[in-house]
């Protein structure tokens, strides 16, 4: 208890749940005596490094960061807004993730058949980054700093579209060398307009496949066996789990608890 007080006293919160605090405890001891050689930090993007909402607005992920007139006309605005639809499904703690798999695939495949048919111009994502509200939560300065710092790489695992977090942390002055980005990336023709996107579709529930088709870029990971794995969904402790290591699950969740509280290590509501 001491340490998490003196040293991070965030961990001593009552909106901060843990299984077994003894072991989270023992962890981040070995993490700290392992130094920041051996340390990694995974991380998702959306509701996780973005806020969830802000003065009682849900924050946009990066798909709804594309519902901007510049980009998409008012047709398809009606037609790309699923997130009330779909996000519910996605969370949904009484669903298993075999339920759900079908029921995401269809939600990403139907919004990005949708972008694509609006020939969305490369030129314009930064202005649309720029108009939206997209907010990463607050001390995110000081973290992606201290990993650049201490040389942690911090690889983030996004279900999102790629092309737009790297614009918003861009514009957040934070998108330093030792961040790497495995997402839905979009595949512009000659004259910068979206045709298609790049590679397999990556959604909440597959991010383990999507790591391990991407095994070249995470070789660079490898001598660093302790992972910091941070998460919003369910669908994210299974990050690390190819890679052989140790970690430590940190997640932010609004409610769900419970299902939450098995999955990974710290809950932060
Ligand atoms: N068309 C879509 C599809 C997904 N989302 C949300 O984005 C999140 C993905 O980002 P991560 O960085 O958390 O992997 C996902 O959890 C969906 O809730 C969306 O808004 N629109």
């Amino acid at each position: 208890m001491k340490l998490f007080s003196v040293q991070i006293p965030e961990l001593a919160k009552c909106s901060v749940l843990m299984r077994e605090r003894s072991r989270v405890e023992e962890t981040i001891h070995a993490m700290q005596r392992a130094g920041a050689g051996s340390l990694q930090v995974i991380s998702d993007f959306d509701m996780t490094l973005t806020r969830f909402a802000h003065n009682g607005k849900r924050v946009p992920t990066t798909h709804n960061i594309l519902d901007n007139r510049l980009l998409i006309d008012e047709d398809c605005t009606k037609k790309v807004n699923l997130l009330n639809t779909y996000y519910p499904i996605e969370i949904d703690a009484c669903r298993t993730a075999e339920e759900k798999l079908p029921l995401m695939v269809e939600w990403w495949t139907k919004v990005h058949e949708l972008l694509i048919q609006q020939r969305i111009r490369k030129d314009m994502l930064a202005r649309a980054v720029e108009e939206s509200s997209a907010m990463l939560r607050d001390g995110y300065k000081l973290f992606f700093d201290r990993l650049t710092e201490q040389q942690v790489p911090l690889l983030i695992f996004s279900a999102g579209v790629g092309d737009v977090l790297e614009e918003v942390i861009r514009q957040n002055h934070v998108f330093y060398p030792n961040v790497h980005i495995i997402s839905n990336y979009m595949d512009f023709d000659q004259t910068g307009v979206l045709r298609a996107f790049k590679g397999q579709l990556i959604h909440t529930f597959n991010k383990r496949e999507g790591a391990l088709s991407h095994a070249a870029g995470l070789r660079e990971l490898q001598g660093r066996p302790n992972v910091l794995l941070l998460g919003d969904s369910l669908g994210d402790p299974d990050h690390g789990e190819e890679m052989n290591v140790e970690e430590t699950r940190i997640l932010k969740v609004e409610e769900r608890k419970e299902s939450y509280i098995n999955s990974f290590d710290i809950v932060c509501w």
